[in-house]
């Protein structure tokens, strides 16, 4: 080989052998992948994100991918003069809104990460929450002030059916999962105002996609819940200074949650929830930063914050 050939080829053997150890220790694992709102506003950054799923998958792991669209219902809403409002992290949601979320969700983002993910082969199979009965949900109330607040059908996930998934993954798909929910309450179905069942927004929940995802890690038993975001990772002191923090134990982050501010609450709760339920890490990473997944999978110095389940004696640390 020409010298200057060696030269370039062998920093890309490095890399991959550098995997290696990874690659057998995620070998047949499940991981489950938010890809959240604000990490899904520009192109490159997206078709990466697809480049990355479909490498893990082809590398031998078991990729789940839920989606938010937070910032993309918002701007629907606004397209059509509706009025869009938070409370504690949560969206208030008519059942008017509903149909939105649903319409966007399903209709939108969705598809479009699922047509990004199949430009490299029929390996994407999108669906929300309701389908095979993936997720049952109950009405879940804002806190604020201390007081329990009604926002509409905002619901929290009471029951997971696994099945429909573990289906696609045993057949080497990548399932998509829209984190709309199915009411618990069957008598939910026929409460329309106007007699109509389907598509008025009664019988489904919108639930956050960071609860969402990590109720699906914990039922899943993955290995690993990533949820991409706009940040670093999480800061120790936000706003006040962006030292990231980057490793803490389940009881360490328990003790952090009342101090920290709204778009993180419902990713760190998902993590302690996903740690203390068997998944065996949970992690918080910079999806702005292209192939964020691959960095944090495959390479010694992982990027972000890892949540770790608290140690029991004379066990390893993952
Ligand atoms: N301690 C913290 N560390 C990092 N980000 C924080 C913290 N507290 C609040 N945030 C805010 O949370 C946001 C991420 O949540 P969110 O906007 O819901 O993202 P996504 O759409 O990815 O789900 C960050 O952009 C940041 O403004
Ligand atoms: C109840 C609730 O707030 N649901 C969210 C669902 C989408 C979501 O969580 O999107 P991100 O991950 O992009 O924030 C919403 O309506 O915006």
């Amino acid at each position: 080989m020409h010298p200057t050939r060696r030269h370039t080829a062998l920093p890309k053997a490095q890399t991959l052998i550098e995997a290696l150890p990874w690659l057998t220790r995620h070998n047949g694992r499940t991981v489950v992948i938010k890809f959240g709102g604000n990490a899904m506003v520009d192109q490159e950054l997206k078709a990466a994100f697809a480049q990355d799923v479909v490498f893990l998958r082809q590398a031998g792991l078991r990729p789940v991918v839920v989606h938010g669209g937070g910032p993309q219902i918002s701007a629907q809403l606004t397209r059509l003069g509706l009025e869009s409002e938070f409370k504690a992290g949560l969206r208030v949601t008519t059942p008017e809104t509903m149909d939105v979320v649903r319409m966007v969700l399903a209709g939108q983002v969705q598809r479009e990460l699922v047509n990004l993910l199949n430009r490299h082969g029929p390996l994407a199979v999108g669906m929300t929450g309701e389908d095979a009965h993936i997720m049952a949900a109950t009405k879940r109330y804002a806190r604020v002030d201390g007081e329990a607040v009604d926002i509409g059908r905002v619901g929290d996930i009471e029951s997971i059916e696994t099945g429909a998934i573990q289906a696609l993954l045993d057949d080497g798909r990548i399932p998509v999962i829209s984190s709309i929910a199915r009411s618990a309450d069957p008598s939910d179905e026929s409460e329309g105002a106007d007699g109509t069942a389907a598509g008025d927004g009664c019988g489904v929940y919108n639930v956050n996609a960071d609860t969402a995802a990590a109720a699906l890690a914990a039922a899943l038993g993955a290995e690993t819940l990533m949820v991409l975001t706009d940040v670093e990772g999480l800061y120790a002191d936000w706003p006040a200074s962006d030292e990231v923090l980057s490793q803490l134990t389940a009881a360490e982050l328990e003790k952090l949650l009342p101090e920290l501010a709204s778009g993180m609450v419902p990713k760190m709760e998902g993590c302690l929830h996903a740690v203390r339920n068997g998944v065996r890490t949970a992690r918080v990473l910079d999806g702005r930063v292209p192939h964020s997944i691959l960095l944090e999978i495959f390479t010694d110095e992982g990027i972000g914050t890892m949540v770790v389940p608290d140690k029991r004696e004379g066990e390893p640390t993952p």
